[in-house]
């Protein structure tokens, strides 16, 4: 759908310069999504590989995160064996929902209520980042706490339109549960894409 390179905003790796590529096409529809426009997937300009890895080359990134859209929607296999052949650090952020494609070096899942997603990636992630939309959604997530690997990062990050109400209670959640942090979308603070 588009790439770009910003600064990554979110999750473990928030303040770390990065390549994204945003591929087309989601059908988990979560109706808070700040990416609606990257739903279709078929309306979206083609681009190869070849050209993606050319114009990845333009900027001087060491990370490259490959997000949607959902991106398991495509087997990202190739797309993911040529990056890090090139010397990239491939990172994903996905729903989970999906079949499990890709070689990574950092994945983040960000399961949503709206589909469930597929347990292949639970020994694989890195961080957990939960969208909290109602506080109720921190209880709807400890169902998939206990299946991730024990080094697995979790960080609870307020859906954007409800920052207001739901940024104290994640506040007053990470400090009763410091093995939580908070990850806040900080490219939308500093206005960058
Ligand atoms: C647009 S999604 C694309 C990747 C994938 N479909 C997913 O949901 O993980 C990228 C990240 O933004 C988060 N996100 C989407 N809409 C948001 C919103 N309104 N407020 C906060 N985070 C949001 C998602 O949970 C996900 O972690
Ligand atoms: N700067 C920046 N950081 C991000 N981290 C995850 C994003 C996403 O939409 O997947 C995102 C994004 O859209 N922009
Ligand atoms: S899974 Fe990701 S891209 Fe799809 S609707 Fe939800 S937030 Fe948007
Ligand atoms: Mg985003």
């Amino acid at each position: 759908m588009e790439s770009f390179y910003t600064i990554q905003g979110e999750g473990q790796f928030q303040g770390h310069a990065a390549y994204f590529l945003r591929l087309g096409g989601c059908d988990v529809g979560c109706h808070w999504c700040d990416v609606k426009e990257s739903w279709p997937i078929d309306t979206h300009p083609q681009v190869t590989i070849h050209q993606m890895l050319e114009d990845i080359k333009n900027t001087p990134t060491q990370i490259v995160v490959i997000t949607g859209g959902e991106p398991l929607m495509h087997n990202l296999d190739p797309l993911t064996e040529v990056l890090q052949a090139a010397g990239y650090r491939t990172h994903i952020e996905t729903s989970g929902v999906g079949e499990f494609t890709g070689y990574w070096d950092w994945i983040c899942f960000s399961p949503k209520k709206f589909k469930k997603p597929n347990s292949e990636i639970f020994p694989k992630v890195d961080e957990l980042k939960l969208v909290v939309f109602h506080p109720s959604d921190i209880e709807w997530v400890q169902q998939f706490v206990s299946q991730m690997p024990t080094n697995c990062k979790l960080l609870v990050q307020p859906e954007w339109s409800k920052r207001d109400d739901i940024s104290p209670i994640l506040v007053d959640f990470v400090k009763n549960n410091p093995q939580w942090n908070i990850s806040i979308q900080t490219h939308k603070y500093l206005q960058i894409p």
